[in-house]
């Protein structure tokens, strides 16, 4: 046997069979959602120095579905949006995209390649750029900033951008460098890039934090006209936002879910209410 490397990344992803290894190359048309579910994560356990963060959690998100994910600080949520995009291995778990792609065996660029999207709390948009060339360099496929604002867009990617300035609310912004956007304007301009790259699975990490309550509630209704043709997890504390936008909520504690339901559901459950007040 001899090593193998990942063609897209150039990334040795060790020895076929390996527990670390990639047999095959993966990619997006492999998505196989016939079961309905798009996300499924199973007994996954995360240490750091011996303390888990992540506790044997098992979770599962259907295709299409809008999943709010709360919890106190440290309950795990940023580590299990860390172990669905790569960026930590579980020690223990497995996580499915789709039937098929076992998400722990791919490397953080493969996982964005075949349509996992993540949103940092912070935005990060090239501020000298205009929106629309924000959205052209999300679009292209030559990552290269210069060789992306040189090559002539095509009539339907010019149509695509259009369009997504109409979904993220920028059209008349089109021209304006991000830079000057407001704080809600750069999360919504970079909601639209990681939509450049139509994700199947959007991971959205406190969206509204630091908006007006006039941004946080465009921002629900975008959210609320992504659902359905996009997957989408969002983890948030802006409980009126969940509220907004949820229809089922899961509510991460000690690294495990502790319930799940409907907001009004789950904020009436005595073991929430308990983790939430620290009784
Ligand atoms: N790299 C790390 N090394 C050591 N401990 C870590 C590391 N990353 C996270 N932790 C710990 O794991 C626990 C879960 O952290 P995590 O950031 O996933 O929680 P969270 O639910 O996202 O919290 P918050 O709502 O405050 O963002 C915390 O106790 C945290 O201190």
């Amino acid at each position: 046997m001899s090593p193998r490397t990942d063609a897209a990344t150039g990334e040795d992803f060790g020895w076929e069979g390996e527990a670390t290894g990639l047999a095959r190359p993966v990619d997006a048309s492999q998505l196989d959602t016939r079961h309905g579910d798009i996300l499924y994560l199973d007994d996954i356990t995360v240490s750091f120095d011996g303390f888990r963060a992540l506790n044997k959690l098992t979770l599962d998100i259907a295709v299409g579905e809008l999943r709010c994910i709360i919890g106190p600080n440290g309950a795990g949520k940023t580590t299990m949006m860390d172990v669905i995009t790569g960026k930590t291995r579980p020690d223990a778990g497995t996580a499915f995209f789709g039937q098929t792609i076992d998400l722990t065996r791919l490397n953080e660029p493969t996982i964005a390649q075949i349509g996992i999207g993540r949103k940092f709390q912070k935005p990060t948009v090239f501020e000298a750029m205009t929106v629309a060339e924000n959205l052209e360099i999300a679009l292209k496929t030559d990552k290269s900033v210069w060789a992306s604002l040189r090559a002539r867009l095509s009539g339907q990617q010019r149509d695509r951008i259009d369009e997504l300035l109409g979904l993220i609310r920028l059209g008349e912004q089109r021209q304006r460098e991000a830079g000057l956007l407001s704080h809600g304007q750069k999360q919504w301009l970079e909601i639209g890039m990681l939509l450049a790259q139509e994700p199947k699975l959007l991971l959205l990490d406190e969206p509204v934090a630091g908006m007006t309550d006039a941004e946080t509630e465009k921002t629900a209704e975008l959210l609320l006209t992504l659902k359905g043709k996009h997957s989408l997890m969002v983890v948030e504390h802006d409980m009126a936002f969940v509220g907004a936008i949820a229809e089922k909520v899961t509510v991460l504690a000690e690294g495990s879910v502790l319930a799940e339901g409907s907001l009004a559901q789950v904020q009436a459950d005595e073991r929430v209410i308990e983790v939430y007040l620290g009784r």
